[in-house]
Protein backbone atom coordinates (compact mmCIF):
# COMPACT_ATOMS: atom_id res chain seq x y z
CA UNK A 1 0.00 0.00 0.00
CA UNK A 2 1.25 3.40 -0.76
CA UNK A 3 -0.87 5.53 0.96
CA UNK A 4 -1.16 6.01 5.01
CA UNK A 5 -2.98 3.57 6.56
CA UNK A 6 -4.89 5.84 8.83
CA UNK A 7 -5.87 9.59 7.74
CA UNK A 8 -8.57 11.77 8.92
CA UNK A 9 -9.61 15.30 8.31
CA UNK A 10 -11.31 17.61 10.36
CA UNK A 11 -12.88 14.43 12.31
CA UNK A 12 -15.35 15.47 14.67
CA UNK A 13 -17.56 13.76 16.99
CA UNK A 14 -19.88 15.50 19.31
CA UNK A 15 -22.31 13.47 21.90
CA UNK A 16 -25.04 16.68 22.44
CA UNK A 17 -22.81 19.51 23.50
CA UNK A 18 -19.94 17.69 24.08
CA UNK A 19 -17.45 17.36 21.68
CA UNK A 20 -15.58 13.89 21.98
CA UNK A 21 -13.11 14.60 19.24
CA UNK A 22 -12.66 17.79 17.67
CA UNK A 23 -11.48 18.53 14.40
CA UNK A 24 -8.54 15.76 14.20
CA UNK A 25 -6.29 15.59 11.39
CA UNK A 26 -4.53 12.75 12.05
CA UNK A 27 -1.81 10.53 9.55
CA UNK A 28 -0.32 7.24 10.76
CA UNK A 29 1.87 6.13 7.80
CA UNK A 30 1.76 2.73 6.54
CA UNK A 31 4.02 0.14 8.26
CA UNK A 32 4.54 2.29 11.50
CA UNK A 33 3.91 1.58 15.20
CA UNK A 34 1.77 4.41 16.44
CA UNK A 35 0.99 4.79 19.88
CA UNK A 36 -2.64 7.01 20.35
CA UNK A 37 -2.40 8.53 23.92
CA UNK A 38 -4.12 11.16 25.92
CA UNK A 39 -5.57 11.36 29.44
CA UNK A 40 -8.88 9.42 30.25
CA UNK A 41 -12.25 11.42 28.16
CA UNK A 42 -9.72 12.53 25.64
CA UNK A 43 -11.56 10.97 22.86
CA UNK A 44 -9.11 8.05 21.97
CA UNK A 45 -11.94 5.40 21.92
CA UNK A 46 -14.17 7.42 20.22
CA UNK A 47 -11.72 8.07 17.52
CA UNK A 48 -11.16 4.18 17.28
CA UNK A 49 -14.89 3.88 17.34
CA UNK A 50 -14.85 6.33 14.32
CA UNK A 51 -12.19 4.23 12.31
CA UNK A 52 -13.88 0.72 12.78
CA UNK A 53 -17.50 2.01 11.98
CA UNK A 54 -18.54 1.41 14.95
CA UNK A 55 -19.82 4.89 15.87
CA UNK A 56 -20.51 7.63 12.54
CA UNK A 57 -18.76 11.58 13.07
CA UNK A 58 -20.72 14.42 13.56
CA UNK A 59 -18.63 15.54 10.75
CA UNK A 60 -15.34 15.55 8.70
CA UNK A 61 -13.86 12.52 6.80
CA UNK A 62 -11.18 9.58 7.38
CA UNK A 63 -9.91 6.58 5.24
CA UNK A 64 -8.43 3.65 6.58
CA UNK A 65 -5.89 1.45 4.52
CA UNK A 66 -7.82 3.35 2.00
CA UNK A 67 -10.90 2.79 2.46
CA UNK A 68 -14.21 4.55 3.67
CA UNK A 69 -15.42 2.97 6.61
CA UNK A 70 -18.30 4.34 6.24
CA UNK A 71 -18.69 3.05 2.50
CA UNK A 72 -16.51 -0.20 2.99
CA UNK A 73 -16.89 -1.38 6.06
CA UNK A 74 -17.08 -5.15 5.38
CA UNK A 75 -13.88 -5.08 3.05
CA UNK A 76 -12.31 -3.15 5.87
CA UNK A 77 -12.84 -4.97 8.94
CA UNK A 78 -11.56 -8.25 6.44
CA UNK A 79 -8.16 -6.60 6.86
CA UNK A 80 -8.02 -5.20 10.22
CA UNK A 81 -7.63 -6.87 13.21
CA UNK A 82 -9.15 -4.99 16.12
CA UNK A 83 -9.13 -5.08 19.91
CA UNK A 84 -12.28 -2.90 21.31
CA UNK A 85 -12.18 -1.27 24.40
CA UNK A 86 -14.87 -2.43 25.94
CA UNK A 87 -15.17 -6.40 23.90
CA UNK A 88 -17.93 -8.95 24.89
CA UNK A 89 -16.99 -12.69 24.82
CA UNK A 90 -19.34 -15.26 24.53
CA UNK A 91 -19.34 -16.94 28.02
CA UNK A 92 -20.91 -20.67 27.35
CA UNK A 93 -18.06 -20.71 24.64
CA UNK A 94 -14.69 -21.81 24.50
CA UNK A 95 -11.16 -19.86 23.59
CA UNK A 96 -11.57 -22.54 20.42
CA UNK A 97 -14.69 -21.93 19.05
CA UNK A 98 -14.33 -17.80 19.71
CA UNK A 99 -11.20 -18.40 17.47
CA UNK A 100 -12.68 -20.67 14.75
CA UNK A 101 -15.90 -18.09 14.88
CA UNK A 102 -13.82 -15.23 13.79
CA UNK A 103 -11.66 -17.51 11.08
CA UNK A 104 -14.81 -18.40 9.50
CA UNK A 105 -16.07 -14.84 9.79
CA UNK A 106 -12.48 -13.59 8.28
CA UNK A 107 -12.36 -17.00 5.66
CA UNK A 108 -8.47 -17.24 7.43
CA UNK A 109 -6.59 -20.31 7.58
CA UNK A 110 -5.15 -20.09 10.93
CA UNK A 111 -5.08 -23.34 13.63
CA UNK A 112 -6.82 -21.62 16.59
CA UNK A 113 -4.46 -23.62 18.70
CA UNK A 114 -1.17 -21.97 17.51
CA UNK A 115 -2.78 -18.34 17.52
CA UNK A 116 -3.81 -19.17 21.39
CA UNK A 117 -0.34 -20.29 21.76
CA UNK A 118 0.98 -17.35 20.82
CA UNK A 119 -0.74 -15.25 23.66
CA UNK A 120 0.10 -17.82 26.21
CA UNK A 121 -3.58 -19.42 26.41
CA UNK A 122 -2.89 -22.59 24.24
CA UNK A 123 -3.74 -24.54 27.92
CA UNK A 124 -7.40 -22.81 28.25
CA UNK A 125 -8.43 -23.59 24.83
CA UNK A 126 -11.08 -25.80 25.55
CA UNK A 127 -12.46 -23.82 28.70
CA UNK A 128 -15.27 -21.66 28.66
CA UNK A 129 -14.53 -18.07 28.21
CA UNK A 130 -16.86 -17.37 31.01
CA UNK A 131 -14.03 -19.31 33.21
CA UNK A 132 -11.44 -17.13 32.16
CA UNK A 133 -9.87 -14.37 34.40
CA UNK A 134 -9.89 -10.42 33.43
CA UNK A 135 -6.47 -11.22 31.89
CA UNK A 136 -7.21 -14.25 29.99
CA UNK A 137 -10.11 -12.60 28.57
CA UNK A 138 -7.66 -10.11 27.27
CA UNK A 139 -5.18 -12.43 26.01
CA UNK A 140 -7.86 -14.37 24.19
CA UNK A 141 -9.28 -10.92 22.61
CA UNK A 142 -5.99 -10.20 21.28
CA UNK A 143 -6.09 -13.21 19.96
CA UNK A 144 -9.28 -13.08 17.56
CA UNK A 145 -7.64 -9.43 16.77
CA UNK A 146 -4.44 -11.41 15.39
CA UNK A 147 -6.60 -13.77 12.95
CA UNK A 148 -6.13 -13.85 9.34
CA UNK A 149 -2.91 -11.71 9.59
CA UNK A 150 -4.49 -7.94 9.45
CA UNK A 151 -2.75 -5.53 7.25
CA UNK A 152 -3.66 -2.94 10.15
CA UNK A 153 -3.98 -3.84 13.93
CA UNK A 154 -6.01 -1.31 16.66
CA UNK A 155 -5.09 -2.07 19.76
CA UNK A 156 -7.68 0.35 22.27
CA UNK A 157 -5.74 -0.44 25.70
CA UNK A 158 -3.68 -4.04 24.84
CA UNK A 159 -2.00 -3.97 28.22
CA UNK A 160 -5.04 -3.77 30.48
CA UNK A 161 -5.35 -6.62 32.75
CA UNK A 162 -2.02 -8.65 32.04
CA UNK A 163 0.50 -9.59 34.49
CA UNK A 164 4.14 -9.11 33.42
CA UNK A 165 4.39 -12.11 31.21
CA UNK A 166 1.15 -10.84 29.34
CA UNK A 167 2.82 -7.55 29.10
CA UNK A 168 5.84 -8.72 27.25
CA UNK A 169 4.21 -10.89 24.59
CA UNK A 170 2.08 -7.96 23.63
CA UNK A 171 4.81 -5.88 23.04
CA UNK A 172 6.45 -8.86 21.14
CA UNK A 173 3.38 -9.66 19.25
CA UNK A 174 3.34 -5.93 18.57
CA UNK A 175 6.84 -6.25 17.05
CA UNK A 176 6.10 -8.99 15.06
CA UNK A 177 3.17 -8.07 13.34
CA UNK A 178 5.26 -4.96 12.39
CA UNK A 179 8.04 -7.22 11.13
CA UNK A 180 5.40 -9.08 9.40
CA UNK A 181 4.39 -5.67 7.55
CA UNK A 182 1.50 -4.57 9.44
CA UNK A 183 0.62 -1.24 10.65
CA UNK A 184 0.08 -0.84 14.79
CA UNK A 185 -2.34 1.85 16.09
CA UNK A 186 -3.12 1.39 19.91
CA UNK A 187 -4.01 3.65 22.82
CA UNK A 188 -2.66 2.93 25.91
CA UNK A 189 -1.89 5.09 29.32
CA UNK A 190 1.16 1.82 30.05
CA UNK A 191 3.91 4.39 28.87
CA UNK A 192 6.71 2.81 29.18
CA UNK A 193 5.39 0.33 27.21
CA UNK A 194 4.68 2.43 24.30
CA UNK A 195 8.19 4.05 24.78
CA UNK A 196 9.51 0.78 24.11
CA UNK A 197 7.32 -0.05 20.88
CA UNK A 198 6.27 3.02 18.81
CA UNK A 199 7.91 4.86 16.25
CA UNK A 200 5.69 7.75 16.92
CA UNK A 201 2.74 8.64 19.26
CA UNK A 202 0.05 11.42 19.03
CA UNK A 203 -0.95 13.08 22.24
CA UNK A 204 -4.86 13.63 22.45
CA UNK A 205 -6.50 16.40 24.52
CA UNK A 206 -9.79 17.02 24.75
CA UNK A 207 -10.68 15.49 21.22
CA UNK A 208 -7.43 17.33 19.97
CA UNK A 209 -4.38 16.14 18.48
CA UNK A 210 -1.63 18.55 20.74
CA UNK A 211 1.04 17.11 19.75
CA UNK A 212 2.86 14.36 17.49
CA UNK A 213 6.24 12.75 16.37
CA UNK A 214 8.71 10.59 17.84
CA UNK A 215 9.54 10.58 21.58
CA UNK A 216 13.10 12.36 20.63
CA UNK A 217 11.14 15.09 18.83
CA UNK A 218 8.09 15.55 21.17
CA UNK A 219 11.04 15.71 24.15
CA UNK A 220 12.54 18.63 22.28
CA UNK A 221 9.80 20.29 21.15
CA UNK A 222 9.13 21.05 24.91
CA UNK A 223 12.34 21.52 25.90
CA UNK A 224 12.80 18.54 28.21
CA UNK A 225 15.88 17.00 29.00
CA UNK A 226 17.30 14.18 26.62
CA UNK A 227 16.59 11.51 29.52
CA UNK A 228 12.75 12.39 30.21
CA UNK A 229 10.09 10.20 29.93
CA UNK A 230 7.65 9.38 28.31
CA UNK A 231 5.61 9.96 31.52
CA UNK A 232 7.36 13.76 31.30
CA UNK A 233 6.14 14.36 27.81
CA UNK A 234 2.26 13.09 28.16
CA UNK A 235 2.35 15.57 31.37
CA UNK A 236 3.70 18.50 29.84
CA UNK A 237 1.78 18.41 26.80
CA UNK A 238 -2.02 17.44 28.90
CA UNK A 239 -1.22 20.08 32.18
CA UNK A 240 -4.73 19.94 32.23
CA UNK A 241 -6.64 16.29 33.05
CA UNK A 242 -10.07 15.52 30.96
CA UNK A 243 -11.91 13.70 33.59
CA UNK A 244 -15.07 16.07 33.98
CA UNK A 245 -13.67 18.69 31.85
CA UNK A 246 -16.65 20.77 29.73
CA UNK A 247 -15.31 20.79 26.37
CA UNK A 248 -17.91 21.55 24.56
CA UNK A 249 -18.20 24.97 22.86
CA UNK A 250 -16.46 27.81 24.86
CA UNK A 251 -15.58 25.34 27.60
CA UNK A 252 -12.00 25.23 27.21
N1 LIG B 1 -21.94 7.43 24.42
C1 LIG B 1 -21.48 8.60 24.90
N2 LIG B 1 -22.34 9.58 25.23
C2 LIG B 1 -21.90 10.77 25.68
N3 LIG B 1 -20.60 11.08 25.85
C3 LIG B 1 -19.71 10.14 25.54
C4 LIG B 1 -20.09 8.85 25.06
N4 LIG B 1 -18.96 8.11 24.84
C5 LIG B 1 -17.93 8.91 25.18
N5 LIG B 1 -18.38 10.11 25.61
C6 LIG B 1 -17.55 11.25 26.03
O1 LIG B 1 -16.61 11.49 25.00
C7 LIG B 1 -15.37 11.87 25.59
C8 LIG B 1 -14.27 10.95 25.04
O2 LIG B 1 -14.45 9.63 25.56
P1 LIG B 1 -13.50 8.44 25.11
O3 LIG B 1 -14.06 7.19 25.69
O4 LIG B 1 -13.30 8.50 23.65
O5 LIG B 1 -12.14 8.82 25.85
P2 LIG B 1 -10.78 7.99 26.00
O6 LIG B 1 -9.69 8.91 25.58
O7 LIG B 1 -10.88 6.69 25.29
O8 LIG B 1 -10.74 7.80 27.57
P3 LIG B 1 -10.09 6.63 28.50
O9 LIG B 1 -8.62 6.85 28.49
O10 LIG B 1 -10.70 6.93 29.83
O11 LIG B 1 -10.53 5.31 27.93
C9 LIG B 1 -15.54 11.81 27.10
O12 LIG B 1 -15.79 13.11 27.56
C10 LIG B 1 -16.75 10.94 27.28
O13 LIG B 1 -17.46 11.30 28.44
Amino acid sequence: MSGPAIETVDLTKRYGNQVAVDSLDLTVRDGEIYGFLGPNGAGKSTTIGLLMDYLRPTSGSMQVLGLDPQQDVVDLHGRVGVLPDRFSLYEDLTGRRHLEFVIDTKHATNDPESVLERVGLADAIDREAGEYSQGMGQRLALAMALVGGPDLLVLDEPFTGLDPHGVRRVREIVHEEHDRGATVFFSSHVLGQVELVCDRVGILHHGRLVTEGSLDELRSAVDLEADASMEDVFVAYTDTPDVNATSGEGGR
